[in-house]
């Protein structure tokens, strides 16, 4: 089986080291200085799960060098997701299967119109992990879990095939038979988690004791399971509730990936995380107050310090 991995960052990066350590074929998709010390140094990665590294990585040259794929794991940022999409077509076979990893609820849908339905899965990365140096991918905690699901049928051998080459490599992943729901569930917590942390530059410990930013979360939370029920998901009874106890058991010193962004000038997801939440609020008729105030505030730094 060959896995391509498009965005070699802290999610590609974790889990595509994971896969490539135990044996299986894994081209990464890299760019810039990360992609030359990868071709010098290979590829490391620092995790409380276990350090490794690659002294010799696949990376992506061309077409030819690759061939086709049989599994994508599709880990670019939101805003890249567009173009990074034209370059996987020649890659693709009858049943490769492309997994995206964003965060957020819209990246299967923008690969579909890219690609054609057939190749499109969902999938939910939870995990903490960035680029710390050129060639180093740090993972902060030990949570590295993958959800991962058909969006079109419920069989599926391709899965079943990542799920047991995730397994080997000592990677936490389901294979899911709802995976617009997991999806769903994860961007529900994630949005207003990336809002409130962004709004108050500050770690998840610290929001939980602050009496202002705790009641905002809380009401993005609720205006996130609202946009996502009047959208007709099935999410369970207790969904905000269950939300909160998960943000209440997340390590003190826990930040959001797009806190991680805004601290280091980089361009921001706000658009596909609170932005989506008042999109497709919107389209259903639902108001966002909170999470409208959350993405005004926020609105001035997302396309980061150098403003590209
Ligand atoms: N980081 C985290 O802990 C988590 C992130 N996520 C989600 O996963 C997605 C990926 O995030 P993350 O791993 O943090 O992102 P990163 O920015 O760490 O990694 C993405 C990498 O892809 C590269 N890239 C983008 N486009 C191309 C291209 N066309 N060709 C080659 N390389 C390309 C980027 O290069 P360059 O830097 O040059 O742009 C970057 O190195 C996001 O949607 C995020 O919300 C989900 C769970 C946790
Ligand atoms: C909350 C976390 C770390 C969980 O995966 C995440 O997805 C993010 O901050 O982007």
């Amino acid at each position: 089986m060959r896995i391509l991995v498009l965005g070699t960052g802290g999610v590609g990066g974790y889990f595509g080291a994971r896969l490539a350590a135990d044996g299986n074929d894994v081209i990464f998709v890299a760019r810039g200085a990360h992609a030359e010390a990868m071709r010098t140094q290979g590829l490391r990665v620092l995790s409380a799960n276990g350090d490794l590294h690659l002294e010799r990585v696949q990376l992506h040259e061309d077409r030819a060098r690759t061939g086709l794929v049989d599994i994508v794991l599709v880990a670019v940022k939101m805003y890249d997701l567009e173009a990074a999409a034209e370059t996987l077509r020649p890659l693709l076979q009858i049943d490769t299967a492309v997994v995206p990893l964003q965060n957020g609820v819209e990246a299967a849908a923008i690969l579909e119109r890219k690609l054609g339905r057939r190749y499109v899965c969902g999938g939910v990365a939870y995990i903490a992990a960035g680029i710390e140096a050129p060639g180093v991918i740090r993972h902060t905690g030990t949570m590295a879990r993958l959800v991962f699901g058909e969006r079109q049928k419920n069989e599926s051998w391709r899965l079943e095939t990542l799920e047991a080459a995730c397994r080997g490599a000592g990677i936490d992943a389901v294979l899911t038979d709802a995976i617009e729901r997991e999806v769903w569930k994860k961007f529900v917590f994630l949005a207003p988690f990336a809002a409130i942390t962004c709004l108050g530059r500050t770690t998840i410990g610290a929001v939980r004791e602050d009496p202002v930013l705790w009641p905002r979360f809380v009401a993005m939370v609720e205006e996130a399971v609202a946009v996502a029920r009047a959208r007709g998901i099935a999410l369970p009874e207790d969904i905000v509730d269950e939300r909160l106890q998960l943000a209440r058991g997340l390590p003190t010193t826990m930040k959001s990936s797009m806190l991680l962004d805004l601290e280091a000038g980089r361009r921001l997801e706000l658009d596909w995380l609170t932005g989506a939440v008042l999109r497709l609020g919107e389209e259903a008729g639902i108001a966002t107050p909170a999470s409208r105030e959350a993405y005004e505030a926020l609105a001035p730094w997302r396309a980061g310090r150098t403003g590209t």
